[in-house]
């Protein structure tokens, strides 16, 4: 009845792909953490390492972007077992929508609880300076609105309902800790809580989709994490995701700035340090039931 590319990642493909990793190791993750561009730095914080190249993976795609090294990283963080993407999928690099989520399915079948996404945007927000970052507290699936939503195609319900709500994706509870510990850490200057925009890309945005999307009500926009989110929620897993504004989105004629991906990797290597002292002071405090 569905046509074979919509029909999402069949749950035997992400079984026999979690059985393959567990059957390696004696890791069971509690929690997923997804490094965005340039912050692959994230999953160097595990300790007791056991390192997957995503081309020794079964079923799992391959990255294609720099700044995404393409390896999962399992160990533990603050004592707490983990398992790390170092290197995400997008819609830009030829994949279906359903494949670049597939491993939010995989972390569900590994044990996984709460997923910490990060990514690379750019500040639409006037507000907004290079090297904030920012609480994730909403999103703009802008694919979504053209019928690109990893969950299209005949639902699993072995994964999750239908229809899931989208309105508490990201976790009220791990935002209020997020804006507690980086209050202590001295990080109030720039820890900002706004909503991220996800285009296709791979071009960047002309200054009038950036005014668009900034009248829309997004303060970021990028080409990740919405629905990696969408996944993750419809499985049940607890989310929380941070955007390091890596640019300004341009939003003046007379501008002579340029979006471009190496200030993309710039910005994060010199924020790095504190978005890992941020992330992994959250997961010291973070209980699991
Ligand atoms: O969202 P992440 O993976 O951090 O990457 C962001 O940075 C890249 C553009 O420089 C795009 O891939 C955009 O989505
Ligand atoms: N779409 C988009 N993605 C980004 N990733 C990092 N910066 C940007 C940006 O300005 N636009």
């Amino acid at each position: 009845m569905f046509p074979e590319s919509t029909t999402g990642s069949c749950y035997e493909e992400c079984k026999s792909t979690a059985e393959w990793l567990l059957a390696q190791m004696e890791v069971r993750p509690l929690l997923g953490i997804v490094c965005g561009s340039g912050l692959g730095g994230l999953a160097e914080m595990l300790k007791d390492q056991v390192v997957f190249r995503y081309e020794d993976i079964p079923n799992f795609p391959q990255s294609t972007v720099r700044g995404h090294a393409g390896r999962l990283v399992f160990g533990t963080l603050k004592g707490k077992p983990c398992v790390c993407m170092q290197g995400r999928f997008h819609l830009y690099e030829g994949y279906p929508v359903q494949k670049t989520t597939l491993p939010m399915r995989i972390f569900k079948l590994l044990g996984v609880e709460m997923v910490i996404l990060t990514n690379a945007a750019g500040g639409l927000n006037e507000d907004y300076k290079v090297g904030d970052i920012m609480i994730i507290k909403d999103h703009i699936n802008m694919p979504g609105f053209a019928g690109v939503n990893p969950l299209a195609g005949q639902n699993d319900e072995r994964f999750g309902v239908r229809f899931p709500c989208m309105s508490d994706a990201y976790d009220r509870d791990l935002r209020q800790l997020a804006q507690d510990v980086g209050e202590e850490l001295g990080y109030k200057d720039f820890l900002r809580e706004g909503v991220y925009c996800v285009l296709g890309g791979p071009s960047f945005e002309t200054i009038a989709e950036c005014r668009m999307l900034y009248r829309l009500g997004a303060d970021a926009v990028g080409m990740s994490t919405v629905h990696e989110v969408i996944v993750a929620r419809h499985c049940g897993m607890r989310v929380f995701a941070l955007s390091l504004i890596t640019n300004k989105a341009v939003m003046d004629y007379n501008s002579e700035e340029k979006a471009n991906h190496e200030e993309v990797l710039q910005t994060g290597k010199q924020r790095a340090e504190q978005l890992e002292k941020l992330v992994s002071s959250m997961v010291s405090r973070i209980k699991h039931n």
